[in-house]
């Protein structure tokens, strides 16, 4: 489904009611598995949770988890802790091109059997669960963060708890402490001192409830919209709290720079265009701990006209796509001048954007719902638009509610 964008208004008084965050709906889902007396409320309604719980329960065969990344590497260190259970992970075209090798190599260490059943280093996975009782292994910390996270999700229930040493410097460093955040909430004893994270062994935990924080990441499209709008415009978005656990809550600061103001209010942020940027502003931001809000800060840039240098993008060649190459071709397409490297990516200040420019999406939700608010400037289309339900599968309806005409094209 292709879809042809337009939204003719200049200002917006709006509010949105945004699904839990995935990131901590995914982690939640398998310490329930784990713990069936963790109760969740306000979970993610996104595919990819969808995928992770029902894979969750699978005892012996194939589990595909499409395109979740975060459920491919979760769901790798559950099953290799399952004893009895035999399975094989796989998902998406996509998902075999995604590295998994690090977190194989450690699991294997600790004692796991696991086997590539096509390409060394890369799913689809054959998993024989096992008893592990290992309890100390190395791995480096610099490809990404959902490694550690799956090990540290799983540790609790090993018999001897976990010690887990980081080499390198540590990537999308927020989503580790989230990881150990939750376990802390769930009852779990954990410290992370140095580069050495402990998770301590727990058979039992206490009744618990946890309500999941709603997404930043798709918060980002919304902080997008109202700096591309008139100073005046305003939208609250609902579930949010101050002392997030998401990395992406830095939105907070990175959007000051393009007039925007977040206003906390009960379990609400109101997001306010307070000022214009001027012609000739430029930002530099480091992104290594926000690494999905890449795409929207690039592409708010982009319509606002402005220069920007983000750094810290290495880990977006292996996400959905290769999300820089997919940045460069998209936004040259509507008369950018951007250059990529591996791990950066700088744009120059541009006066015209072209209109009707067909926006491939590459198989990533965040190039489609990136894109998105370009609409309060030129017509766009954007091709295979569905892809969105891997993370927020309300929004193209959330985008009418702000009066973005959405009709399909073909
Ligand atoms: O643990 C998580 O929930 C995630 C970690 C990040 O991955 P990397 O650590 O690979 O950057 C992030 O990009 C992804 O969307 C979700
Ligand atoms: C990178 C992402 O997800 P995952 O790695 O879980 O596929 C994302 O949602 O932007």
């Amino acid at each position: 489904m292709n879809l042809y964008l337009k939204s003719s208004v200049t200002t917006l008084n709006n509010s949105v009611q945004i699904t839990g965050s995935k990131s901590e709906s995914n982690r939640l889902l398998l310490l329930k598995a784990l713990y069936p007396n963790i109760q969740i409320k306000n979970i993610s309604n996104s595919d990819d949770s969808e995928v992770m719980e029902k894979g969750l329960q699978v005892k012996n065969g194939v589990v595909d988890i499409h395109h979740a990344g975060t459920a491919m590497r979760f769901l790798t260190a559950f099953f290799a802790a399952q004893q009895g259970r035999s399975v094989v992970l796989t998902g998406s075209e996509r998902m075999t091109e995604r590295p998994v090798k690090i977190l194989v190599d450690a699991l294997r260490q600790l004692g796991a059997e696991i086997k590539y059943e096509k390409e060394e280093g890369y799913p689809p996975l054959k998993i024989e669960g096992k008893e592990l009782t290992e309890n100390k292994v190395s791995l480096a910390a610099n490809v990404s963060s959902q490694y550690i996270s799956a090990l540290l999700l799983v540790a609790p229930a090993l018999k001897n708890g976990l010690e887990l040493t980081l080499e390198g410097k540590i990537t999308s460093v927020p989503y580790i402490k989230m990881t150990l955040a939750l376990l802390e909430e769930s009852g779990v004893k954990t410290s992370f001192k140095g580069n050495v994270i402990k998770v301590f062994p727990v058979t039992r935990i206490e009744d618990k409830t946890i309500v999941v924080e709603s997404d930043w990441s798709s918060a980002s499209y919304f902080y997008s919209i109202v700096a591309l709008c008139e100073v005046g415009t305003t939208i609250s978005l609902s579930s949010y709290k101050k002392n997030s656990l998401q990395g992406d809550s830095s939105l907070v600061d990175f959007y000051k720079e393009f007039g925007v103001k977040t206003t906390y209010g009960d379990n609400t942020i109101t997001l306010e265009k307070i000022s214009f940027v001027k012609a000739g502003k430029k930002v530099e931001f480091d992104l290594s701990n926000s690494p999905d809000i890449a795409q929207t800060i690039a592409v708010t840039c982009f319509g606002l006209g402005i220069e920007c240098c983000l750094t810290g993008l290495h880990t977006l060649k292996i996400k959905e796509t290769d999300r820089l190459e997919a940045l460069k071709t998209e936004l040259s397409k509507l008369g950018a001048n951007i250059e990529v490297t591996d791990k950066e990516l700088f744009l120059k200040p541009s006066t015209r954007i072209n209109e009707e420019v067909d926006i491939d999406t590459y198989h990533d939700h965040r190039m489609a719902m990136a894109f998105a608010p370009l609409a309060l400037k030129v017509p766009v289309i954007i091709n295979d638009a569905e892809v969105v339900s891997k993370s927020y599968p309300g929004f193209w309806e959330d985008m009418k509610k702000l009066q973005f005409d959405i009709k399909p094209c073909n």
